[in-house]
């Protein structure tokens, strides 16, 4: 199956240094709504892998991170495309989970979910921790210059790790490759 894993902050929408708490705050990168309704129409199955620690800091409930995904969905919808699995990570960075990024639980689940191998599939992020989950179980580690991407990529990457500008740059090439 044509399988594309994203991350969800700094590659499908805005991300902020004070976390995105509210529906109001949770505000799509151009072109990436757009970009996956095009590869879900072209046949791409796209599931997203998301850290939320903001809910384990108390900065928001599991309802405004569902709200927020109803949106995505909705508005994927309105261009004839569908979203696929997502799945959160709802944990801080101390409580020693197995589904934070950089670990690769939460792409484990979207596999077995749709009993797919991740070697080779690309994970889209603009952290070095979507990056490492990607290696940690051979996935491909693709990484957009929006979000943290740029800072990201000032401070270095693991080589084989395959650059664009954007979603919708990943679209066009995924689709028309
Ligand atoms: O990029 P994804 O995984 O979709 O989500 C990232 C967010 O959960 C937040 O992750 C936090 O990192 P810490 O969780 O505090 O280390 C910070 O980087 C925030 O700026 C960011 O909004
Ligand atoms: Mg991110
Ligand atoms: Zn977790």
């Amino acid at each position: 199956m044509k399988l594309l894993i994203l991350d969800r902050d700094g590659v499908i929408n805005q991300d902020s240094d004070a976390y995105i708490k509210s529906l109001d705050e949770w505000i799509p990168i151009p072109g990436s709504i757009e970009a996956i309704a095009q590869l879900s129409k072209a046949g791409w199955t796209v599931a997203v892998a998301t850290n939320q620690s903001g809910i384990a800091r108390g900065y928001y409930p599991l309802a405004t991170l569902d709200a927020m995904h109803a949106r995505l969905r909705a508005l994927v919808a309105e261009q004839g495309g569908e979203v696929g699995l997502i799945i959160h990570c709802p944990h801080g960075p101390d409580d020693g989970c197995d589904c934070r990024k950089p670990k690769p639980g939460m792409l484990r689940t979207i596999a077995a979910h749709y009993q797919a191998d991740l070697a080779g599939v690309w994970f889209v992020g603009d952290s070095k921790g979507d990056l490492e989950a990607a290696l940690a179980v051979d996935a491909q580690p693709i990484l957009v210059k929006t979000g943290k991407g740029e800072k990201t990529l000032s401070k270095g990457i693991p080589e084989n790790t395959l650059i664009f500008d954007d979603l919708a740059a990943i679209a066009r090439e995924l689709i028309h490759k």
